[in-house]
């Protein structure tokens, strides 16, 4: 099977500092994947590059088959590949509804000089309503961005990702800031979407990524030292040493 995403020895200096220093994993089609490490390890660096948003140094990135390394970051969602979109490039006057509407709009190449013709159109608002009912938004799809709780709003950023016909997520962080009652329903969500969408998940909270992950790769320094299950993870004692501490062991 060809892997939905390959990351082949990347490497990213920011001056005397190498983020990323030979990563190396695969995610395959469905999986979802976890990418952890202690604060610093290179996290967010390696996940831009895969954004397409900084150029690695060398190496190689590889989606679907197709070598992507040099594609620019604006034409990555076409080839499948979504990172979840910030709240505040929404329209926060515009219901949850019309922002997933005009989401697939933009992805769809129409252009909307007019709202109004756009706002009618059930050929973009059914599939927005049916976005938002697989994050668990469908209920009220007349609110505004601006009446979402902190919760509701990363949900909805998926629902933007999904919208954009994705076939692998990357989702940063995607329960930080959030109270345990909001964690779970997140950690619910991403279990309903595994298997669906390939998923690269990077994220602080521990109990979330082992709930989750079917492969979780741990970045240290900027070098992937492992790639493993949950188990080989927790039970790896250079993961334990560099990061896990004893309350996850
Ligand atoms: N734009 C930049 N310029 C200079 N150094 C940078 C830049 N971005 C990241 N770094 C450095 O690269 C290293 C990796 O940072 P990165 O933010 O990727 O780690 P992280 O694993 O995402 O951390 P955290 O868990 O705290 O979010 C750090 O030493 C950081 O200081």
């Amino acid at each position: 099977m060809t892997a939905q995403l390959s990351v082949r020895d990347l490497e990213k200096s920011f001056g005397a500092v190498k983020a990323t220093n030979g990563a190396t994993f695969d995610i395959m089609p469905g999986e979802l994947h976890a990418i952890i490490g202690p604060n610093g390890a290179g996290k967010s660096t390696l996940i831009s590059q895969i954004a397409g948003e900084l150029r690695p140094d060398s190496g190689s990135i590889w989606f679907a088959g197709q070598d992507i390394t040099a594609v620019p970051a604006h034409a990555r969602p076409a080839l499948g590949l979504a990172r979840s979109f910030q709240v505040s490039q929404l329209y926060p006057e515009f219901s949850l509804q019309e922002n997933v509407a005009l989401a697939i709009a933009a992805r769809e190449g129409r252009t909307f000089g007019l709202w109004k013709p756009l706002a009618s159109d059930r050929s973009l608002l059914d599939p927005a309503q049916q976005y938002l009912t697989r994050v668990g938004l469908g209920e009220r799809p007349e609110r505004l961005v601006s009446e979402l709780s902190h919760g509701e709003r990363r949900q909805l950023e998926i629902a933007l990702a999904l919208s954009q016909e994705a076939t692998l997520l990357l989702l940063d962080e995607p329960m930080a800031g959030m109270g345990g009652e909001e964690s779970a329903r997140m950690t619910t969500l991403l279990n309903e979407l595994k298997g669906r969408y390939a998923i690269l998940l990077v994220e602080h909270d521990m109990d979330a990524v082992f709930a989750l992950a079917d492969r979780i790769t741990v970045l240290v320094y900027g070098k992937t030292i492992l790639t493993g299950s949950v188990d080989e993870v927790r039970n790896h004692p250079e993961v334990r040493a560099a990061y896990l501490g004893e309350e996850h062991a």
